[in-house]
């Protein structure tokens, strides 16, 4: 059977809430630099299009992190498979995912990254999936909540594809 893609959010709904954060954000941000962490792969067009939505001034750093296989799953433990190139402290650091799930990468990370003492850490995510949350994660910005259903788009991939779908769909037709 062929896979279908079914819009779950459109092009015009993402572009349209991601002004809205990057508005959100800039007036929180009044007076300081944002240093924007992208965690790798998906994240990436997030980020992107955030960050031309952003009125501060802006600056990036990228990593990115595997799982150790299925211990992670219960324990969350990531491997930092690619770290960041610049030093966190005394920046104010905003970290931006495609989407929290069960909220175990986040909570790992996020605790990792604050040891590297940052004026402040917030984090954005374009989804959340607050139904299959295990850790808890505090969310500062939020895209969309969305139902437990695999997504895929704007990053997030089924199988490595799908990741430039300009919108957020749902796989249908997979054996
Ligand atoms: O809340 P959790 O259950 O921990 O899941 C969220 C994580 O899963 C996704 O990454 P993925 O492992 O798909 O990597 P990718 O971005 O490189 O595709 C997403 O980008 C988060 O990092
Ligand atoms: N592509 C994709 N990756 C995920 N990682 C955690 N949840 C999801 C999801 O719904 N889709």
């Amino acid at each position: 059977m062929a896979e279908h893609i079914k819009v779950l959010v459109s092009e015009e709904e993402v572009d349209k809430r991601i002004r809205e954060l990057g508005e959100l954000i800039s007036k929180d941000y009044a007076g300081k630099d944002v240093h924007m962490i992208c965690v790798l792969k998906g994240g990436v067009f997030f980020m992107c299009e955030l960050a031309k939505r952003i009125t501060v001034p802006v600056s990036m750093d990228f990593m990115s992190v595997s799982s150790y296989g299925d211990d992670t799953k219960s324990s969350g433990v990531v491997r930092i498979a690619k770290d960041l190139d610049e030093p966190l402290e005394g920046k104010d650091v905003l970290i931006v995912e495609d989407i929290i799930d069960s909220g175990r990468t986040l909570s790992y990370l996020m605790k990792v990254l604050q040891e590297r003492k940052p004026a402040s850490m917030r984090l954005c995510t374009l989804l959340d999936k607050p139904d299959r949350r295990v850790k808890m994660v505090d969310v500062d910005y939020t895209g969309f909540n969305i139902p437990d259903e695999f997504v895929v788009g704007y990053g997030l991939d089924y199988a490595q594809k799908y990741r430039n779908l300009p919108f957020i769909g749902v796989v249908e037709g997979v054996e």
